[in-house]
């Protein structure tokens, strides 16, 4: 199996003298092209702090961090920011879309931020939809469609750039059971590849069967890994499906 990601001895804490609280303690993760890799843990112990330490949104206390070989958080500022829109997407809990675009100029934004072509970024964003199955929602202000909806609008934003690695915080967190077992079924069909990996951070034990493998944290570490098998079940059609977009 090929490493995507290494995250090294992370530690990060909050605060400073008697109010420090540490929400990391020396963490190490590694994970591959071609899985679904789940962080799972009780409120509390560290997941989202980890979760935006390996996106490169919050800078640890110690540690390392390598994306494709890149130690990211030797990066300056502005190389960060670009590598972060070249190759990550992040899925947040609440969407962060904003609720008055159409959901076609929601998808578009970080195509925007690359400074890539208006019309070329919207043909690709609507692309996105389609494959997201809101093609028919894609003139539609944000605010009139569904939770679903607008976690998939969420989802086809982040894919939009084709990052190599795609994170979601507590994904179903706002779904009720069955469409949140759908997003992920359909997440890990179409837009899993043998290029990609997709990190999720999650307490919903109803979607655990979609990991290939799911790392358990407590106070601050790792404490267990589970091997779901079937790594590399990657879908090589939709690598295909992804070119078409370009
Ligand atoms: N910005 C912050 N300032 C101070 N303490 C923080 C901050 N962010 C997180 N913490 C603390 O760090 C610890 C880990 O928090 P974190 O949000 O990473 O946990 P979590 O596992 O994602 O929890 P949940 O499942 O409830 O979202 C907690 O004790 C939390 O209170």
């Amino acid at each position: 199996m090929k490493t995507i990601l290494e995250a090294k001895n992370i530690v990060k804490y909050f605060g400073s003298d008697e109010s420090k609280t540490y929400a990391l303690k020396g963490v190490n993760l590694t994970a591959y092209y071609g899985e679904v890799l789940y962080i799972v843990g009780p409120s509390g112990s560290g997941k989202t702090t980890l979760l935006s330490i390996i996106s490169g949104i919050l800078r640890p206390n110690e540690g390392t961090v390598t994306v494709k070989d890149k130690n990211i958080w030797q990066m300056k500022d502005d190389d960060l920011a670009d590598f972060r829109l070249n190759h990550i997407g992040f899925v947040f809990q609440d969407y962060h879309l904003f609720p008055k675009l159409t959901t076609t100029e929601n998808v578009s934004i970080p195509l925007f931020l690359k400074r890539q072509n208006w019309d070329k970024s919207l043909k690709e964003a609507k692309y996105y939809l389609e494959v997201m199955g809101l093609g028919s929602k894609a003139d539609l202000p944000v605010y009139k469609l569904s939770g679903g909806e607008q976690q998939r609008v969420a989802i086809a934003r982040a894919v939009v750039s084709k990052p190599d690695i795609l994170i979601f915080d507590e994904p179903t967190a706002s779904l009720d059971g069955e469409t949140g077992r759908q997003i992920i079924a359909f997440v890990k069909e179409h837009l899993l590849t043998q290029e990609r990996t997709i990190i999720i951070v999650t307490h919903d034990s109803r979607i655990f069967e979609f990991a290939n493998r799911i790392l358990h944290m407590e106070d601050g570490k790792l404490k267990q890994t589970t091997d779901n098998g079937n790594h590399l079940d990657a879908q090589k059609c939709d690598i295909k499906l992804e070119a078409e977009a370009q």
